[in-house]
């Protein structure tokens, strides 16, 4: 049967099982007191029975006691009885003979008078017959003597019993006592059986006047058969009790006293009745075996033919004296009517208990019912208020796995962080199944984008708040790594114990990118995805930051399309946009990565340079050389909707060095500049300060004179000989120098870095290696000098030309110059741009016999790894090292460093700016044996060389 449990059914069958319980309890309880009464019962029955059954057989011993105290009282008084009786017969005899005599004696002759006397008494019997006087004389004649009177006259003075006892003699020893009477005990033939003799008893008195002495006796044991049936007349009569009476059986099992069966007197078991037989077996089988208790079955008296048998008790004991068995004995029935009467008592009062008991199981099981009754109506309210609130809490429940399965991802922990369970939109963000998750912790999706400061932080909110909320970079099952806003609450007990961490996330990719969106709107023109004006300042603002700290120069610039508005008018406003967007890439390509181009609106944009020179003219070129290049890649036409357009533009420059400078005022200078360079004829660059405007106006008179020079002819070389250790000159190094028409001869350091910067270094580089080239060449010619090298230098730019090599070998072909005189000299800077581009293009040239030397050495980094590498054949000491020498040790440690290394890489080394002779022989002492500077001579003309 299946049970539904609901808010009808429950109570109901609560009060069902209530009421069905309360029944089962009571009826057993109400066995369970049943059963005890009943076996106090039987225990108190068994009780009263033993004491019964003890009073039974006290009451039989006692009475068994009694007869025998009885019988013993009477074998004892046995002989009293006999010598008060043959007493009295001798005292009459006595009294006839002293009649006799005091009547005739006074008349007759003592014969006569005798003889009166014997007959007198010879006829005289008694004690049923056998009684009879004797007379003897005291010399032992036989007087009298009735039962032989042929002995009368005789002697019978030796006469002796079957013990060897003087019968005559004792009885006259009696006689003699002092009072002339006395007892004489012997044997004597017993007249039953003759020849057996028996214990006597006489009397005798002494009969003075002739002499005699008189007397009787009779057998003991005729006086002892008396005293029994005496005794047995006694016992028969006795009575105790109801039932109570005493038995006799004597030797030989005869019945010698049957009170309640007198017919069985005098039997032997032989002729008794089976019943009987045995019982009188039983009772002598006891007697033999000392006596005791025992039970059997006996007829009652007066008890019909076929009526039941009543149960006896007797005591057996055995009388010795007599051999006789005495039983006392008692129907049973007699004692147990006693117990009837008690166990009818207690059973009356036990019908009353079970009455009572029954009363109070019933009364306990209406109370029960009634309370059964109450308590299932309350307890039907209490569960219909436990139902209610189960129906809500399910409700919740149903609410909260609605929720739970809503659209942020939610995974449950446990204390240790164990995941025990996840929901589906977890598995949608993370890619993790609820299989893979559980078991697992949320270190899982780890991203290791924080460090354990954030992880500890989390943990201590946690602790300490409950909760914890946040922004969090984790980890997709795919790998990839997403934020998401996390939330994790802890879940306590109402003791405030932590059961369960619940945590609720949301993939915020979404929210990011829109953020970045916003972020970007804000900070960006939508147009060009340039910066605008507000992420403009901000970054200037750090610029000029920067720039304090680098002890650096920065340049704002601003740039306006000089014919944007011509363009905007006449072909739209997209081809507008479309011009704009283009310009801004255009302004990002020109400059490095770390400047900022933005766009502040219509046709202006402003670029931010960073990291320029400390020395103002010089950073005033650099920013001059980027607006230059903007206004040539601007100027750079632009196809717009069919036509070619060219986007020529107006820059202000305005230079800043720290952070001094207000952000407003920089924007508005550069402004300013940029309107004068568009008064001053667009397409055109201006400085906001007057003086940088003229150096650097004066930079690009430079440049446009270096052009010149170039292709004029301006430049000469000039040569500074190498010497080695005894003074010979060895070779020598060639220098630039611009013969200047109008300020004279202009050293390489003013124009170099200039020539560097606009790319003339190249054909000038170009020039210096084709004379250099000639000149060694000519050497090669002249007697003396063939030997000489030339060491010339090359520019990075130079050595960067994809085809630097191809010009060198040009260079030394066409002059006819032996390559192996030719020296390239390298700084350590340049090579690090690209060492590997490097090493090919030297290796190639050093293939031909070309030499190289590292300019500049010491200043650098290389290492000795580095150096290895490098087809090297000198390490030129930079003259920095040179001029400290005699002053610094640690200007000769490093050059006898340098040396050291140059030997262990097998390479030469020279040492440049020796001024000094005392610098000399210093370097000649660390090792270093060749040299250049003023000491031996200055760069000059060839000729001035060979003087
Ligand atoms: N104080 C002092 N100075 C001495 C002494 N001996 C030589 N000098 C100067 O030290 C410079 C050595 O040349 P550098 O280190 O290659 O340094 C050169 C080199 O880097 C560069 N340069 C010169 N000519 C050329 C060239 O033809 N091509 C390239 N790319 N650079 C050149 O210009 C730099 C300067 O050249 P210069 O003005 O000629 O300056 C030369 C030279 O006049 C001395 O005893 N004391």
């Amino acid at each position: 049967m299946h049970l539904s449990a609901n808010e009808t059914t429950m109570p109901r069958l609560h009060l069902i099982g209530t009421v069905g319980l309360l029944l089962v309890v009571t009826l057993a309880m109400a066995v369970f007191y049943s059963w005890r009464n009943e076996r106090e019962q039987r225990t108190a029955f068994a009780r009263i029975e033993q004491v019964i059954t003890q009073q039974q057989h006290e009451r039989l011993t006692t009475e068994m006691q009694s007869a025998v105290s009885y019988l013993e009282f009477q074998r004892r008084r046995t002989e009293d009885v006999m010598r008060r009786s043959i007493v009295e017969q001798v005292d009459a005899a006595m009294q006839i003979a002293q009649a006799i005599y005091d009547r005739e004696a006074p008349h007759r002759p003592p014969a006569q008078v005798q003889k009166l006397i014997t007959e007198a008494l010879r006829p005289a019997r008694f004690f049923e017959g056998r009684g009879y006087f004797f007379i003897d004389d005291m010399q032992g004649r036989f007087v009298l003597l009735p039962t032989a009177p042929q002995y009368e006259g005789r002697a019978g003075i030796d006469n002796r019993d079957d013990t060897g006892n003087y019968i005559m003699r004792g009885l006259i020893n009696a006689a003699y006592l002092p009072q002339g009477t006395g007892f004489f005990r012997y044997r004597w033939y017993r007249p039953d059986t003759p020849k057996l003799m028996a214990d006597k008893l006489a009397y005798v008195r002494h009969f003075a006047p002739y002499d005699w002495l008189i007397g009787t006796g009779d057998y003991l044991y005729e006086w002892e058969a008396l005293q029994k049936r005496e005794a047995m007349q006694r016992l028969r009569g006795l009575r105790f009790g109801a039932s109570g009476s005493v038995g006799l059986i004597d030797a030989e099992g005869r019945s010698l006293l049957s009170p309640n069966n007198p017919a069985l007197e005098g039997l032997l078991p032989a002729q008794m009745p089976e019943l009987e037989q045995r019982a009188l077996q039983k009772l002598r089988d006891v007697a033999q075996a000392g006596g005791g208790f025992v039970e059997y079955e006996w007829p009652r008296p007066g008890a019909r033919e076929g009526e039941p048998l009543g149960r006896k008790t007797a005591l057996v004991t055995t009388y010795a004296p007599w051999g006789w068995v005495l039983v006392t004995s008692m129907f049973n029935d007699e004692l147990h009517s006693r117990l009837r009467a008690e166990t009818r008592a207690h059973e009356a009062g036990n019908i009353q208990q079970r009455v009572e008991l029954a009363l109070m199981v019933l009364g306990a099981l209406a109370l029960g019912v009634a309370g059964s009754f109450g308590f299932s109506r309350w307890s039907r309210r209490l569960f219909a208020n436990y139902h209610s609130e189960l129906q809500q809490a399910q409700e919740n429940l149903r609410i909260a796995a609605i929720a739970f399965e809503s659209q942020e991802g939610i995974f449950v922990t446990d204390t240790r962080g164990v995941i025990l369970r996840v929901n589906r939109s977890f598995t949608e963000i993370t890619g993790y199944s609820a299989e893979e998750a559980i078991g697992q912790t949320p270190a899982l999706m780890k991203s290791g984008r924080h460090g354990p400061d954030f992880y500890a932080a989390m943990q201590e909110a946690i602790t300490t708040t409950g909760a914890w909320s946040g922004e969090i970079w984790n980890r997709r099952k795919s790998g990839a790594i997403f934020p998401e806003w996390l939330t994790i609450t802890a879940v306590k007990t109402e003791a405030g114990e932590v059961t369960h961490y619940v945590s609720t996330l949301t993939d915020i990719t979404q929210r990011k990118a829109a953020e970045e969106e916003i972020r970007h709107l804000a900070y960006y023109d939508p147009l060009t995805r340039l910066p605008n004006r507000r992420l403009l300042l901000d970054r200037l603002q750090q610029a000029l930051r920067s720039c304090q700290r680098m002890q650096r120069q920065g340049a704002l610039m601003f740039i306006d399309l000089d014919n944007f508005k011509l363009v905007n008018d006449s072909l739209g406003h997209e081809q507008g946009d479309l011009l704009l967007q283009e310009m801004g890439r255009r302004l990002v390509a020109s400059v490095r990565e770390d400047d900022t181009v933005a766009r502040l609106g219509g046709d202006e944009f402003v670029v931010v340079l960073e990291g320029l020179s400390a020395q103002p003219w010089r950073a005033a070129q650099e920013a001059e050389t980027v607006a230059e290049k903007m206004l040539c890649a601007l100027a750079a036409p632009v196809t717009l909707d069919g036509h070619e357009v060219r986007g020529t533009c107006s820059i202000g420059v305005v230079l800043f060095a720290n952070d001094q400078a207000r952000t407003e005022d920089l924007m508005k200078h550069a402004d300013l500049a940029m309107y004068q360079a568009k008064e001053s004829g667009r397409n055109t660059v201006r400085f906001f300060d007057p003086e940088m405007h003229a150096a650097v106006v004066q930079r690009v008179a430079l440049e446009q004179d270096l052009r010149t020079a170039l292709q004029e002819g301006q430049l000469r070389l000039f040569y500074q000989p190498q010497v080695d250790a005894q003074g010979r000159i060895v070779g020598a190094e060639a220098l630039v120098r611009w013969s200047h028409p109008r300020r004279g001869l202009v050293s390489p350091s003013a124009f170099i870095p200039l020539a560097e910067d606009t790319g003339l270094i190249l054909p000038l580089g170009q020039w210096v290696l084709q004379t250099a080239c000639t000149q060694l060449a000519r050497w090669a010619t002249e007697p003396g000098r063939e030997q000489l090298t030339l060491a010339v230098n090359i520019s990075g730019r130079q050595l960067r030309q994809t085809d630097f090599v191809a010009q060198v070998l040009q260079a030394l072909q066409q002059t006819g110059a032996p390559a192996h005189r030719l020296k390239l000299e390298l700084t350590e800077s340049l090579l690090l741009d690209d060492p590997e581009d490097a090493i090919t293009k030297m290796s190639a040239l050093k293939a031909h016999g070309v030499g190289f030397s590292l300019d500049d050495f010491g200043t650098g980094y290389s290492s000795l790894a580095y150096l290895r590498q490098l087809p090297l054949s000198q390490l030129k000491i930079d003259q920095s090292f040179v001029h400290n020498l005699v002053t610094d040790p640690r200007a000769t440690a490093i050059v006898r460093t340098i040396v050291t290394l140059a030997d262990s890489l097998g390479l030469n080394v020279i040492a440049e700016g020796v001024e000094t002779q005392e610098q000399r022989e210093h370097l000649a002492r660390n090792g270093c044996h060749t040299c250049q500077g003023y000491l031996y001579g200055r760069p000059g003309p060839v000729e001035e060389l060979m003087r």
